[in-house]
């Protein structure tokens, strides 16, 4: 991994994954661009899910913070901490990370300048009406439900042979490298996540990372446009992720990610620099339900456009993923989960709306 010397190679293969489409619905951003006050009657939600307050709460103080460099070295405060966030939180921010601030910077600007673009310029790299790599939206699977408020650009990164590099953008001139190299400091912090999430389940190292066969990596660049009437619409809806972790870099300056935490909807403050992790429903079902995949979703504001870069981490099509045997509890000697292959847990997802905990209920064993 982390090589690009195939460059290219990938556009054509057959044995290129591809992903659920998704219906086709407006762009937002130019929705708002055109008529800056109006809310079409699709991204009103039901009383239930409508935001309300956004502000952060004294528990958004409480989401764990993690030094990356203490946890790598093995210190053991670091390693509880880690394990107390995964029980308790599902999510955390990473700090000490060691990526580059200029790194970060760049992805930040290339982004704002693609997503600036006019439509026709982006609409080169829209999706492909059989799949979801490209500009456009995902989990769009009947005209009835209700729409998110915001564009996305979807990528698949590694290995980096099954890269589309058709869906690539090309403006910024630089996009390329800047996407490598940010997402390749990503790869390496979550190799070293999944190094010390392994030692917290009482596993070598090396476990986890080896269990993906190949570690699969993709990313999703989130557009919310401000919006007129934040209280009732979402920039993404409720969902918990079907990868192993997941890794985002949010604005320094802009909330929007909010966690489900003891029934309330907690908002993420962001930390200059850090980068919020989440524990995905792999991790949740290999450790029979002790490390959650925890519900999330994205509000939007009326006065700031806000981006977001989500990594998903997940394993090779074909693993098959079930409760690891030592982390069953005796009470219940089936486990929680039943086995599941990766590629059809994933591909299922995709075929329903993002709807909270539903994917992972999917996969519950019920005896
Ligand atoms: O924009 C955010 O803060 C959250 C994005 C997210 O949850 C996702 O892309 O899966
Ligand atoms: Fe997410």
């Amino acid at each position: 991994m982390g090589s690009n010397t195939d460059e290219d190679v990938a556009d054509e293969d057959q044995n290129v994954p591809t992903f659920v489409a998704s219906l086709p619905v407006p762009n937002v951003q130019e929705m708002v661009r055109q008529n800056r006050l109006e809310v079409p009657e699709r991204y009103i939600r039901n009383e239930e899910e409508m935001p309300k307050s956004t502000r952060i709460t004294h528990l958004s103080a409480e989401i764990p913070i993690i030094d990356l460099r203490l946890l790598s070295d093995g210190q053991e405060e670091e390693l509880k901490k880690l394990d107390m966030a995964c029980k308790e939180w599902g999510f955390f921010q990473v700090v000490n990370h060691g990526v580059a601030k200029e790194v970060l910077r760049n992805m930040k600007e290339a982004a704002a300048e693609f997503f600036n673009l006019l439509l026709e310029e982006k609409n080169k790299f829209s999706m492909a009406s059989d799949d979801i790599q490209g500009y456009g939206h995902a989990y769009v699977v009947s005209e009835e439900q209700k729409l998110d408020w915001s564009d996305t650009l979807i990528l698949l990164i590694y290995p980096s042979k099954f890269r589309r590099h058709k869906f690539w953008p090309t403006t910024p001139e630089k996009f390329k490298e800047i996407i490598e190299a940010y997402t390749s400091e990503v790869q390496r912090v979550a190799e070293e996540l999944l190094g010390s999430i392994s030692s917290i389940m009482g596993l070598d190292k090396d476990i986890l990372h080896s269990m993906h066969r190949e570690l699969m990596q993709a990313l999703r660049v989130n557009y919310y446009p401000t919006c007129s009437k934040p209280d009732l619409v979402l920039g993404i809806s409720p969902h918990s992720d079907t990868s192993t972790i997941s890794i985002l870099l949010q604005e320094d300056d802009i909330d929007g990610l909010q966690i489900r935490h003891d029934e309330e909807w907690v908002p993420v403050g962001p930390i200059p620099n850090a980068l919020v992790v989440n524990i995905g429903d792999v991790i949740e079902i290999w450790s029979d339900g002790k490390y959650k995949s925890i519900e999330h979703r994205a509000v939007t504001n009326e006065n700031k456009a806000r981006i977001s870069f989500a990594s998903f981490l997940f394993p090779h099509d074909d693993v098959e993923i079930e409760p690891l045997d030592h982390m069953i509890d005796s009470s219940r000697p089936s486990g929680m989960y039943n086995k599941v292959t990766y590629g059809d847990y994933l591909r299922q997802s995709m075929k329903r709306r993002m709807q909270g905990k539903a994917h992972t209920q999917m996969a519950k064993n019920e005896t």
